[in-house]
């Protein structure tokens, strides 16, 4: 893939090594009989998600099995009444004439077979769709709704990315079940008609179909082993296949010649999962062919059994074709027992960890009291405010006090990583208070560093997370305050216009639009309290010159932060704080620092030195 001329080749990608808190292998502690013990306890499960969302497909598909059950039975009760008339004595139209009411009962019961099938999918189809839904769009809103503290937690992603695998074998997880439901009936009724005709082939049968039992459990086990192995590399290769497909970064990977490092990362990624399914692949090898030969052996023994009965006259030549006939009906029903118990088995493995994620995303949304923020604060108090990132050795913010007065503007300054947008995101509360968070964020609006670029349209750009109204006048309004009028008016659909170049009919705004965009959005919202974090990074002076002169106008209402590099910005601030290694180390007017020979003048010096 690489060019002949670079003979080196790149290093790999990274191996990542989890080993924190959530590192062990479900599998690992799990006994055999224990894993074949949660089968009940799935298809438990499976029945109460269904049962939410349509109990008559429920019932629907519970009834199903229990009429392939009693078909089966009558199937083969008529079969043993219509052997024994065609292997008896006579012509064959008389022996076909006594045996027609036994078989036109076991073509009916046959029929019936059928038709339960039919309605047992159709049933199945009701929920499957509205299953998958509900368990992709719990895992969705689990992901929302945690502290934004949990994103950092260990493994997070990890955890979410094999919850994912959850949401996946929801597809199949109410098919399988009925699938393995009506097979037990089945197997159940042939395998009671079995023993009545002679006690002794049942455990024979049963032998036989064991060893298959045990080789597809313990091939679910090797797959979720390399599912459970590779779901590192895979969720890293979902994130850079992102990032090297998503056309907004299409300009720097390929001017920077990333393309063919990209790929080299996406195929060794790959190569490694592979690794691990090729490595898995003669285990499964081996489990199949013992069980396979095990299994040979045992029906070998059932059919010389049931020959045996029937040489030394123990059952009659009819019984002994019922017995046939029984016999493949229990193989039949008992293999799809085995097969579905053990795909049921694989889907518990992927819905415990889908369970266990959404539980563990449940325990970290925030809990923080009840306590409502009056709106229209006066006043923002923060004392020796300090606050660590999980795994760090130091405080990103460290003993900070300050006082936010309605109608004053802070500006913050600082060099990169002194703790400038985390000391915000604490005073917005997503990190912390003793107050339900969503009366705070009701009245904050903030333009972050990294903000999102929505696929949506212009207009739900500026009014996502409050559509007021359906008047178009204030989004107009929030559209002027930030410069944009022309730009949107031009536009293929005005307000209407979807800003999504990948979509048809998409349009695609600069950065500098994009920006104005999230500051309108912020404005919007008439917030209590505006913060603004570097919001004039990417405009041009004139943008910057408007966004600031808002600022100012609409200060009188609120509290406003801002921070930003550019000192010269910081002029409209009643306060500016200067930052380094998390604390306050200078404050006051920007006249007063100017001339205070501290880190902001020496800041403000470096900016003009050119
Ligand atoms: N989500 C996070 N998890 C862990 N550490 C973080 C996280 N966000 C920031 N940090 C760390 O906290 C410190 C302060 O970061 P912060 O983003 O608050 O700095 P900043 O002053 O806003 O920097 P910049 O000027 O570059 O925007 C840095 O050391 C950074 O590495």
């Amino acid at each position: 893939m690489f060019q002949q001329d670079e003979l080196v080749p790149p290093p790999p990608p990274a191996e990542i090594q989890y080993t924190g808190e959530y590192s062990v292998d479900p599998l690992g502690e799990a006994s055999f009989r224990k894993l074949c013990g949660q089968v009940p306890r799935v298809l438990h499960r499976i029945v109460a998600m269904s049962w939410r969302i349509d109990r008559r497909a429920v019932l629907l598909l519970l009834a199903c099995p229990v009429v392939t059950g009693a078909a089966a039975a009558v199937l083969l009760a008529a079969t043993a009444g219509a052997m024994r008339p065609l292997l008896g004595a006579g012509s064959v139209a008389d022996r076909l004439y006594e045996a027609l009411p036994a078989l036109v009962v076991a073509s009916a019961a046959a029929a019936l077979t059928r038709v339960a099938a039919a309605v047992a999918t159709y049933a199945e189809r009701l929920i499957t769709p509205r299953l998958t839904t509900e368990a992709d769009t719990a895992l969705v809103a689990a992901v929302c709704r945690v502290e934004a503290s949990a994103y950092a937690m260990d493994g997070f992603s990890d955890r979410q990315e094999a919850a994912e695998m959850g949401v996946i074998r929801t597809h199949v997880m109410v098919s399988d079940a009925q699938r393995f439901l009506s097979a037990l009936v089945r197997m159940v009724t042939a395998a009671g008609a079995l023993s009545v005709l002679n006690p002794l082939l049942l455990p024979l049968l049963l032998l036989a179909v064991l060893p298959a039992g045990v080789g597809a459990v313990l091939t679910a086990r090797v797959d979720y082993e390399i599912h459970y192995a590779n779901i590192a590399d895979r969720n890293v290769r979902g994130m850079m296949r992102w990032w090297s497909t998503n056309p907004k970064y299409g300009d720097e990977v390929r001017a920077n010649s990333m393309t063919d490092y990209l790929l080299f990362w996406h195929r060794s990624l790959s190569d490694r999962c592979d690794r691990r399914n090729l490595a898995a692949a003669p285990r499964t090898l081996r489990i199949s062919l013992v069980s396979s030969v095990a299994a040979g052996a045992f029906l070998l023994a059932t059919w010389g059994a049931l020959a045996w009965l029937a040489a030394t006259g123990q059952i009659g030549v009819a019984l002994a074709a019922t017995a046939v006939v029984a016999v493949q009906t229990t193989l039949a029903a008992l293999s799809q027992v085995i097969l579905n118990g053990a795909a049921l088995f694989h889907t518990s493995l992927y819905l415990t960890d889908m369970q266990a994620f959404l539980d563990d995303a449940e325990a970290h949304a925030p809990k923080r009291g009840n306590s409502a923020i009056d709106r229209d604060t006066e006043e923002i108090r923060l004392e020796e405010v300090v606050y660590q990132y999980p795994g760090k050795d130091t405080p990103a913010v460290n003993g900070v006090s300050l006082n936010l007065r309605r109608g004053e503007i802070l500006a913050i300054v600082g060099v990169n990583g002194s703790g400038k947008s985390t000391l915000t995101r604490l005073i917005t509360g997503i990190y912390l208070a003793d107050t339900d968070p969503a009366t705070i964020w009701r009245q904050t609006g903030l333009v972050p560093q990294i903000f999102a670029q929505w696929p949506l349209r212009v207009r739900e750009n500026v009014t996502l997370g409050q559509p007021r109204t359906h008047d178009d006048a204030p989004v107009w309004d929030a559209v002027d305050a930030v410069g944009m009028r022309e730009a949107v008016e031009d536009l293929p659909a005005g307000l209407d216009t979807l800003l999504a170049r990948e979509i048809f009919g998409g349009a695609e705004l600069s950065g500098g639009q994009w920006q104005r965009l999230a500051c309108s959005r912020a404005l919007y919202r008439r917030p209590g309290l505006l913060i603004l974090d570097e919001p004039t990074s990417q405009m041009d002076p004139r943008g910057e010159h408007q966004i600031f002169e808002q600022i100012k106008a609409i200060a009188a209402d609120r509290i406003t932060i801002v921070i930003t590099h550019r000192l010269e910005n910081t002029k409209i601030a009643d306060h500016i704080v200067v930052m380094e290694h998390g604390r306050i180390t200078e404050q006051g007017r920007y006249d007063d620092l100017v001339h205070a020979g501290g880190t902001f003048a020496e800041l403000l010096a470096l900016s003009q030195d050119r």
